[in-house]
């Protein structure tokens, strides 16, 4: 069987490794448009934006590792087309036919419209290492940046510019920051945390524009504020790529749609990672998570070679801001009840989500104790009552 990757990222990789481990003997191609082979994500707004980290970690296998699996690797190429009538990957080099093919695509960050500024020299994104390598040289002591954007790229790109030395004003349209994944009292923690490093926090206030012709010097909020800047980040979500799904006549719903074992509505035709929406228990579930890139691309590498087992999703995240180390195990989506535990330092404490009494998942802010425990209990299926977590002075007593 002749197995295609398209887009070479941590999916990519993953599903790669996981089909030579399981035995797969046939031809493997990756096809990714950066030029660089495939790398880890999660530094990028951190060690690596900071410049702790440097390309040869963030890399995931060296050149030889791919040589000695055979496994061919054709980046800075571009897919055009899929024809599924033929089985083959259309691209802005030539031509690559299929048995199966698994598309590993990704997302991409939103980005203000050009009406708004959003095109100007000096706005930056967070995603890739090109992304990295325009906004990286920008990131000097004493310039005053202005994130838009209070999630996990915003935040975490707040941390790194403020380490830095910059003055940084981060500006959240939503009434809190992390308002799409974390409950008020997880955000309360991360603002707490972020003021104390002198980071500047506008919440409830949206964007009117990016000002500036040349180049962007400034962000005027709908409030009427300007705040004067050298430079913006955006870190204002992402969007799955589904338009060569689209383009093929996939079915797509918030992702290129699969059902529980990532097959798409084409029985050739694979997905996993941000790109792809599964089914879950109320309607379908789209993860963006490193964690899920690798599950879900392992998962469908096994169900390629017909093991016939559905993907379930174990949810882990993290982050890093400061000093401190963010964790996260479950998923809190459709919570109705939230309990939390004190931490043992000033930035730290545990936020345990509950749904219909059974506890979904758990935040926990330098508090590494609370997070294993969590993860085990959520993913043992056991729920200790909101009333027993709130209180057990040792959190082990509710394993
Ligand atoms: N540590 C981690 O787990 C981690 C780290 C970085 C990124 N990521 C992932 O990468 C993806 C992208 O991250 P992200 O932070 O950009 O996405 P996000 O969707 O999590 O957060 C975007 C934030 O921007 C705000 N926003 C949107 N439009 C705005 C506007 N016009 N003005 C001001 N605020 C606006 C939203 O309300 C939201 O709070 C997400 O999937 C994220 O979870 C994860």
């Amino acid at each position: 069987m002749n197995i295609v990757i398209l887009g070479a990222g941590q999916a990519a990789a993953s599903m790669a490794a996981k089909l030579r481990a399981l035995g797969h003997q046939g031809p493997i191609t990756l096809i990714g448009d950066e030029a660089e082979p495939p790398y880890q994500r999660p530094p990028l707004s951190k060690a690596y934006l900071l410049g702790e980290m440097g390309l040869d970690r963030l890399t995931l296998r060296g050149a030889e590792w791919w040589t000695e699996q055979g496994i061919i690797l054709h980046l800075a190429e571009r897919a055009t087309g899929i024809d599924r009538a033929r089985r083959v990957v259309l691209t802005d080099k030539g031509e690559h036919p299929y048995d199966a093919l698994a598309l590993t695509l990704g997302a991409s960050p939103r980005r203000l419209p050009q009406t708004m500024g959003g095109h100007l020299p000096g706005v930056h994104v967070v995603r890739n290492l090109a992304d990295i390598a325009a906004a990286k040289p920008a990131l000097v002591a004493g310039r005053r940046l202005v994130v838009i954007g209070g999630g996990y790229i915003g935040l975490e790109a707040a941390a790194v510019a403020r380490k830095l030395g910059l003055h940084v004003t981060l500006v959240e349209a939503a009434p809190r920051i992390l308002g799409r994944v974390a409950a008020a009292q997880t955000a309360d923690m991360i603002r707490a945390l972020h003021r104390a490093h002198g980071v500047d926090i506008i919440e409830g206030v949206g964007i009117e524009r990016i000002t500036g012709t040349e180049a962007a010097d400034g962000v005027t909020l709908s409030d009427g504020r300007h705040l004067p800047a050298d430079l913006v980040i955006c870190g204002i979500g992402v969007a799955p790529e589904t338009a060569l799904a689209e383009a093929a006549g996939l079915a797509v719903d918030n992702g290129i749609a699969t059902d529980a074992q990532g097959r798409s509505s084409d029985p050739a035709i694979w997905a996993a990672g941000d790109c792809a929406s599964f089914p879950a228990s109320d309607g379908r579930m789209r993860l963006e998570s490193v964690g899920n890139a690798i599950d879900m691309a392992e998962a469908v590498a096994a169900n390629m070679l017909g093991a016939g087992a559905d993907y379930l999703p174990k949810p882990w995240f993290w982050s890093d801001q400061f000093d401190a180390k963010l964790q996260i195990a479950g998923l809190n989506a459709g919570y109705d009840q939230v309990v939390t535990r004190p931490g043992a330092g000033t930035h730290g404490g545990s936020v345990w989500y509950y749904r219909d009494g059974r506890l979904i998942a758990v935040d926990a802010l330098n508090d590494a104790r609370a997070y294993m425990i969590g993860k085990r209990l959520i993913e043992g299926g056991k729920s200790p009552s909101p009333e027993a977590v709130a209180e057990a002075t040792d959190l082990k007593a509710l394993m």
